[in-house]
């Protein structure tokens, strides 16, 4: 007759647990029937071999069972080695909770594990209600995760604890189990054990092949890698790269102690004080190498890299060959800005710095003042100086081409859309400066797309439902006076104000005409011309030309002279005929015709400079400022700084220049005194 063996267990999850496991173990030798207490025992127990999964069960079960009739045996319990790898997953040295429903049963488990040698984190023997001491992230239990505090994110299941071999021992012996049946127990129970060192054995040498695969990785990469842990300082990771660039095999530095391997005192420093920064310059065996360090700090290693800067300067050459073969590229830098007047020296010197900043810039200035040339220059000034440069005329395309253009699309967003869709113009200037020219001409529903991507640095292609981050600076031009637009309605205000973070205003020409010689000078040899001379009167003439077209027109004026001319000589029978610019007097009657608040501002800048002038002294640009705040006309520097330019060309006053401050003429005193006569 076959051998029966009743099993009580606390809980459903043990009784299932352990009768699985009775089972694959005796097989069809022994029958095992299963109670579990908190589902209930509806049975009474005589003449049986009764199995305890615990003692802790003792007291709940005893009315249940004939004590004089039955045999009694307390399972001794030991780890589940089906789950016995999500432990050794763990790292070295971690502060890990054991929850079980009792304290003790915690205990008796955390000593079980360490008897077995599963002793390399820090069990800390928990059951609820108790306070935890330690700051614990991780949590395992044998099948009870449900009793892990909710404060404790990682929980682990390492599955109900199993019968020991004693108590399987204790069993056959009960039941006087033949030798050989014995035998074919504790082979299958060993068995069970062989199959998870053999499961222990292939996760091993997976982990072994992706460690040989990840070496390879790392000696493929350009740069030298090292690591090292940062307890003891032992060397795990050496590539090929370091192995050149140090002098020294990877195989023999592997394992050892950086601070014994490394000669270097300033080096090793370095690599192991996490105090200063985190990047460092080096000349290692005559070359220059820059090493960043960083920590891992969970892992306990630190990493280091090693890039060798000749290196990386070929490979930003060849990026730079690639955005010019792109076409994406600033061709201006500062030093393609001619003109050394003081205006224009100190809007440069103003560029300069705001090239530096990241935020974006409106360059305001009339046509042809050089706002692309300015935009240009302070991109290749800029950190973005190796990442694209982008330009767009707003005012030279249509609204939809414009959209499309700006904020590319995704396939089928319209008919006539590129197959595999468009990357806009922000993504392809992702890292580097987008140029927006002629910002004022942009349509309403523009305007709030590009506001939006200010704002969220983010940008969505037509059609499309995904939003696209980009990491782009801004530079915008106008030659219209976008607050006018404002008034009228016609350009967002929210806009304006994000555009405008940074604003830089060009001068005209008209106020730097003392720029125009060597403006002339550059050109006639940028263009290769014969001509070596220009007539002192022609100078006189271009210096007090209006100039509407600035730069530009200056430029098209000299090439439409060279072109005519004959000789290697500029005259002014050279300039173009009827050109409103040039006509005889126009000027000076042009000039005079001021407007009355002109004439008043023009009438107190020159009274405040007469009573310098009678103290000695000249007046800077901030003390005229600061006298004329209690008159009719107060005016900020840059105002009096285009007024007194025009004041200077109607030989009112001499400018000197840096900070030498402005001097009254005769003819100044002469006119302000007329002035005075009038208003009395
Ligand atoms: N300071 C300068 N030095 C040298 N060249 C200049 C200068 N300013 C402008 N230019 C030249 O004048 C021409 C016009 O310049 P640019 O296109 O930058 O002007 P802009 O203000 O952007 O004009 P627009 O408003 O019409 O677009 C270019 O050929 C540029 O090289």
């Amino acid at each position: 007759m076959k051998h029966e063996l009743i099993l009580l267990a606390g809980t459903k999850e043990t009784e299932k647990a352990l009768k699985n496991q009775l089972q694959s173990v005796f097989r069809d030798l022994i029958s095992i029937k299963s109670f579990a207490c908190d589902e209930g025992i509806s049975s009474f127990f005589t003449k049986k071999l009764i199995v305890y999964s615990s003692s802790l069960i003792e007291e709940e079960v005893h009315d249940y069972i004939d004590h004089s009739s039955c045999t009694i045996i307390k399972a001794r319990r030991t780890v589940n080695y089906e789950y016995i790898d999500r432990i050794f997953e763990l790292p070295y040295g971690k502060k890990i909770l054991y929850v079980n429903d009792f304290v003790k049963t915690a205990r008796e488990a955390v000593s079980t594990l360490k008897r077995l040698g599963i002793d390399h984190v820090d069990y800390i023997p928990y059951s609820p209600g108790e306070e935890i001491a330690y700051d614990v992230d991780t949590a395992i239990s044998p099948g009870e995760t449900a009793l892990i505090p909710d404060s404790i994110p990682v929980k682990i299941d390492i599955g109900v604890r199993l019968i020991d071999l004693n108590t399987i021992t204790r069993i056959i012996h009960h039941f006087k189990l033949s030798e050989q049946v014995t035998y074919d127990i504790t082979d299958r129970y060993t068995k069970k054990i062989i199959e998870l060192s053999q499961r222990l054995g292939t996760i091993n040498r997976k982990a072994n092949t992706l460690n040989k695969f990840l070496n390879r990785v790392v000696d493929g990469v350009n740069d030298g890698i090292l690591a090292f842990q940062e307890q003891g300082g032992e060397i795990t990771v050496f590539n090929e790269v370091l192995e050149q660039m140090l002098g020294m095999s990877a195989s023999s530095a592997k394992g050892k102690k950086l601070t014994r391997l490394f000669k270097n005192i300033e080096l090793t420093h370095f690599l192991t004080s996490m105090e200063d920064e985190d990047q460092k310059y080096f000349t290692l065996r005559q070359k220059n190498v820059m090493v960043y360090r960083f920590r891992m700090k969970s892992e306990g290693v630190i990493v280091a890299t090693f890039k060798d800067l000749e290196e990386t300067i070929e490979m930003e050459k060849v990026r730079k060959r690639e955005l010019q073969r792109s076409g994406h590229i600033a061709k201006y830098t500062f030093n393609s800005i001619l003109g050394s007047s003081p205006v224009i020296s100190e809007t440069i010197s103003i560029a300069r710095k705001l090239a530096r900043s990241e935020l974006p810039v409106l360059i305001i200035g009339e046509t042809g003042t050089g706002k692309e040339l300015f935009s240009s220059a302070m991109h290749n000034e800029s950190s973005r100086c190796t990442s694209p440069y982008l330009a767009v005329n707003c005012s030279a395309l249509s609204e939809d081409l414009l959209e499309s253009e700006l904020f590319g699309y995704v396939e089928g967003a319209f008919t006539g859309a590129l197959k595999g869709g468009k990357k806009g113009l922000f993504e392809q200037a992702d890292g580097g400066t987008l140029f927006l020219d002629e910002i004022g001409d942009i349509s309403m529903k523009l305007q709030t797309r590009l506001l939006r991507v200010l704002e969220e640095m983010e940008v969505r292609r037509i059609g499309g439902n995904k939003n696209i981050p980009i990491d782009v600076r801004i530079i915008t031009a106008t030659n219209k006076d976008l607050a006018k637009l404002i008034a009228e309605g016609t350009f967002r205000e929210d806009l304006y104000h994000r555009l405008k973070i940074l604003s830089l205003t060009l001068p005209s020409l008209r106020e730097r005409a003392e720029d125009i010689p060597e403006l002339i000078k550059y050109f006639l040899h940028s263009e290769q011309s014969r001509i070596t001379q220009v007539d002192q009167e022609l100078l006189s003439v271009l210096s007090q030309a209006k100039w509407t077209g600035n730069v530009r027109e200056l430029k098209n004026t000299l090439l439409y002279m060279m072109t005519i001319s004959e000789g290697d000589r500029l005259t002014t029978d050279l300039l173009p005929k009827n050109d409103h610019n040039f006509l005889k007097n126009d000027h000076t009657k042009n000039i005079k015709a001021f407007s009355l608040t002109q004439t008043e501002e023009y009438r107190n800048i020159l009274s405040v400079l007469t009573g310098w002038y009678k103290e000695g002294k000249r007046a800077s640009r901030e003390k005229l400022s600061s006298d004329l705040k209690g008159t009719s006309t107060p005016l900020t520097i840059q105002q009096i700084r285009t007024r007194l330019s025009e004041l200077q060309k109607l030989g009112y006053v001499v400018v000197y220049r840096g900070r030498k401050g402005t001097e009254i003429t005769e003819a100044g005193s002469k006119w302000v005194k007329d002035k005075e006569e009038c208003f009395k």
